[in-house]
């Protein structure tokens, strides 16, 4: 928040960052490779088993979830590798808890494609 005047190019700008963040977490983080798969799997199976709209709004915010939850996981472990490079308990404990949030995100995302999913496939058979 600054008192600078509204500009359209500064907010393009911004854009241009968030997306070279993503850039940066597809490169340098090995765990975001997997979400990307993952994301391209639960995809081509939605599109496969032709899942309803709602059961796509489901899956877009379980999906979403989990990248958000990556994100905000790396940031931490970037902020306290860059606050400290030494070994300590209490940044262990603090990478640990946004470690969790991400095995949260990621339970519950497979806890609702469970149950789009697995009736579907066992209609299958
Ligand atoms: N500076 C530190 N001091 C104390 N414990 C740490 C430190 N850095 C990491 N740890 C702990 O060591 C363990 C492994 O950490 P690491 O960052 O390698 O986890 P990871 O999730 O496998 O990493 P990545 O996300 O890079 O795959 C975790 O329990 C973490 O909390």
């Amino acid at each position: 928040m600054t008192n600078e005047k509204f500009s359209f190019r500064a907010r393009v700008d911004s854009f241009g960052y968030a997306f070279k963040g993503i850039r940066n977490l597809l490169r340098y983080e090995h765990n975001a490779i997997i979400h990307l798969i993952a994301t391209a799997v639960i995809i081509i199976a939605g599109l496969w088993l032709k899942i309803e709209r709602w059961e796509w709004i489901v899956i877009v915010m379980a999906v979403g979830f989990v990248w958000v939850t990556e994100i905000l996981n790396t940031c931490v472990e970037r902020i306290m590798d860059f606050i400290s490079t030494e070994q300590h308990p209490k940044i262990g404990v603090i990478k640990d808890l946004a470690a969790g949030a991400v095995l949260i995100a990621a339970l519950t995302a497979v806890v609702a494609g469970a149950f789009i999913f697995i009736p579907k496939i066992i209609a299958l058979l």
